[in-house]
């Protein structure tokens, strides 16, 4: 069988937007994909010349991202000096939208009201009642609806959890895990998506996410939790003094499912983490250690403890699983394809009921920190 195709929309044409259309123009065969291929039908921008400068850069990338043009992938893709366009294109399929956080909502309402399906970046809204509008407009217009957290797509996410759920490491007992770059704020400008308020600038929105997939996979996925929503200890966010974001954010939670497990979740955009301080899963036997930069990390360690219980695990060991032939976003790509062809309005890798519960993390923390002004 030939496997399906599908024709994307590219909204905006800002860093994101690029890294996602290179990595869907790779061969999918590189990273073990027969069953779908991707096609960019159409770019939209604000402005039509933003547009055409995109599309003419994809016709130019190396390899391995130029096999998609070779391949004809971006054969007759239009251009358009708005978003409408693309919304109203009726050879597109699926919309990938790429704007900064603030616009997702009215991006994401207005596309899945032209009846396309969408992959929606991270954070997927700004509250949590604007993410119910759009499931509810998904499930009203027959479409699919995903938040674009590609990380959960990639090897090492199926890794960790298979070591961690075969139990071989005892109890899961705890996990940290943190997501901080130092974008250098003081040297960027007011009107910086990390600085601007009115575009959901600070670290929370922009970096939270990551740290919450670790949870999310290892606890709320954890099969002895069946599912049980976390609650919310403790939140904390310090702002950042010239615009009012915060410049870090810090939140607890306790996993009654698995018997008040607790993760520690931290982002911060004022300095950089590093080495294997991503994310720690720690466990009876030992600790999984993700390596830091928890958005596409491709190695983790797992170390027994001293003092070992059943000595299960002896020694220190390495696991590395890249991403393959292309930087990580490829395999979310799929993902779309693959539940579109199947006629599904979800993923079940990347449940409407988890963004839920994410979102409804960042309200709350955002929220505390309101009130306590
Ligand atoms: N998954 C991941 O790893 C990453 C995800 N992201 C997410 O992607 C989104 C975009 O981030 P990023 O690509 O870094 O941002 P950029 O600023 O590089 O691009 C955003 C694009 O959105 C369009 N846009 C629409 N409205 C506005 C506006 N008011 N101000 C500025 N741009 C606007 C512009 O495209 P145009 O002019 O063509 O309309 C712009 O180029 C964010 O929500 C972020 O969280 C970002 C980085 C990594
Ligand atoms: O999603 C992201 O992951 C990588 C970071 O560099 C970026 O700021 C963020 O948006």
């Amino acid at each position: 069988m030939s496997p399906k195709e599908l024709r994307w929309g590219i909204l905006a044409t800002g860093k994101i937007s690029t890294n996602f259309s290179k990595d869907i123009l790779t061969d999918p065969s590189t990273r073990g994909v027969s069953d779908v291929s991707h096609r960019i039908a159409a770019v939209g921008s604000r402005n039509v010349e933003s547009a055409q400068a995109f599309v003419d850069k994809l016709h130019k990338l190396d390899a391995p991202f130029d096999w998609g043009a070779k391949q004809g992938k971006l054969d007759g893709c239009k251009v358009y000096g708005s978003y409408d366009g693309v919304y109203n294109d009726p050879n597109v399929d699926a919309i990938y939208i790429g704007t900064p956080h603030v616009a997702h909502f009215d991006n994401a309402k207005s596309a899945l009201s032209a009846g396309k399906h969408v992959l929606c970046e991270k954070p997927f809204v700004m509250k949590l009642e604007e993410l119910d509008e759009l499931i509810a407009l998904a499930k009203k217009h027959n479409v699919f609806l995903m938040e674009a957290v590609w990380t959960r797509f990639q090897p090492i996410a199926y890794a960790v959890q298979e070591v961690l759920f075969s139990g071989k490491l005892g109890k899961v007992k705890r996990v940290e895990a943190d997501f901080s770059i130092d974008f250098k704020p003081d040297g960027l400008p007011d009107s910086h998506r990390m600085i601007d308020p009115t575009l959901g600038g600070g670290s929370l929105l922009d970096l939270g996410p990551y740290p919450s997939v670790w949870a999310m996979l290892t606890l709320f996925q954890h099969p002895d939790n069946h599912r049980t929503p976390p609650n919310i200890l403790f939140t904390h966010q310090t702002p950042y003094a010239r615009s009012g974001v915060d410049l870090n954010s810090r939140w607890l939670l306790e996993f009654p499912g698995l018997g008040g497990v607790q993760a520690l979740l931290t982002t911060d955009m004022g300095v950089t983490g590093g080495g294997e301080r991503g994310a720690v899963i720690v466990c009876e036997e030992g600790d999984i250690a993700i390596e830091w930069g928890l958005s596409n990390p491709s190695r983790f360690w797992i170390t027994p403890h001293t003092g070992k219980r059943m000595g299960l695990i002896t020694s220190k060991t390495e696991h590395h699983h890249p991403v393959q032939g292309n930087s990580g976003m490829a395999y979310e790509a799929d993902e779309v394809a693959r539940c579109v062809r199947d006629g599904k309005t979800e993923s079940e890798r990347m449940r409407w009921e988890e963004s839920r519960i994410v979102q409804g993390w960042f309200d709350r923390v955002r929220g505390d920190a309101a009130g306590k002004k």
